[in-house]
């Protein structure tokens, strides 16, 4: 497995069914069935906001500290079996506050967990804040403002939910308000909606990564701005399938454009309790796919690597396990990994 960086996974995303059961009952939220087969069969999708129901759903059974702590750390134990070496975590904090659970709840249980994850699994991993779309942008500027006592939980802004009608620009006060915190900023954007989304999370938020960024494929000088800037793509390919949001055949999907197009893309498992699988999983269906190549898949965990907001000491820790890699499978170093920590 290539040692790689996690840069985008909703924590909410990986509430498996056997941990939504235990929360149900220990916190008394009854569910529409107790039958784990009849609720995995609801985790079907045609489209962005037909998951998002179901996903904000669940998160009732999410009450206490206890069980932030345990969904984190499910992930984590997890994550550290696909060859994730560093996370970079999304919560939707307004998905909590929302049903009366406090903001320090919610941090405190993610931050303990991950605090635990450098001595379990020999990871890293942070925190980054996601905004909803769905609630608008003061709402959106409300919840940084509250978030700002919190602020060493976390290490990025990003902006997630449903993204149709709700552009970019709608959030710009919140984003000058994490920018001025010096935050990271990161936004979902050209997953269901076009280019122009694209363009605004860029010219308007000041976006340092893109998440999904599909559509940029669209617009030519988008693409070439993306290149030039080495602005990350962070690429869900199993989410892309269950969402409808790429097309039905994963040897159809646009990575391998992407990668030609040298645009910085790197592969990630977006909601992996909800689309089939985590990183793992997404880089074991692309190989099957059969698109990509072994230096490709080396390309791919460096590119994710180098997008990740790690310090650069870690990044060329990482960078070196990768180069490693590759010359114990006897392929080509891929470039980044080659550069290390001049990167
Ligand atoms: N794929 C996705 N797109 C937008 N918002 C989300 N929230 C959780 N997963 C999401
Ligand atoms: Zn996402």
């Amino acid at each position: 497995m290539w040692p790689s960086a996690e840069l985008h996974v909703h924590i909410e995303g990986t509430l498996e069914v056997p941990l939504l059961l235990r929360l149900a009952e220990r916190n008394a939220v009854e569910l529409v069935s107790s039958d784990p087969e009849v609720l995995q069969r609801r985790y079907a999708f045609d489209s962005l906001q037909s998951f998002l129901d179901l996903y904000y759903e669940n998160l009732a059974v999410l009450r206490t500290e206890q069980d932030f702590y345990e969904l984190c750390s499910a992930y984590l134990e997890r994550a550290a079996r696909a060859g994730v070496r560093h996370a970079e975590i999304f919560f939707d904090p307004q998905s909590h506050t929302e049903r009366g659970v406090p903001l320090g709840t919610v941090v405190f249980g993610l931050s303990r967990a991950i605090g635990e994850a450098q001595e379990r699994w020999g990871m890293t991993a942070s925190l980054i804040l996601c905004l909803l779309r769905h609630l608008g942008g003061e709402a959106a500027s409300d919840m940084i403002r509250a978030a700002l006592p919190f602020r060493r939980h976390f290490v990025g802004v990003g902006l997630d939910s449903s993204e149709l009608g709700f552009p970019p620009s709608l959030f710009q006060e919140a984003f000058a308000i994490a920018a001025a915190e010096g935050l990271h900023r990161v936004a979902h954007a050209g997953e269901e909606g076009g280019p122009d989304y694209v363009w605004e999370a860029l010219d308007l938020l000041g976006v340092e990564r893109v998440d999904h960024g599909n559509r940029a494929l669209e617009d030519a000088e988008l693409m070439a701005v993306l290149r030039e800037r080495r602005i990350p793509l962070t690429v869900c390919p199993l989410s892309n399938l269950a969402l409808k949001t790429a097309p039905d055949e994963l040897a159809d999907h646009a990575l391998p454009v992407m990668l030609d197009e040298g645009l910085l893309a790197s592969v990630h498992s977006d909601d992996p309790a909800y689309f089939g699988g985590y990183l793992d999983d997404n880089i074991a269906a692309l190989r099957a796919a059969g698109v990509l190549t072994e230096e490709q898949f080396g390309v791919l965990a460096a590119n994710s690597i180098v997008s990740s907001f790690a310090s650069a000491e870690r990044k060329a820790e990482l960078l070196a396990e990768v180069r490693a890699h590759a010359l114990a499978l006897g392929v080509a170093v891929p470039a980044a990994a080659r550069r290390g920590a001049a990167e």
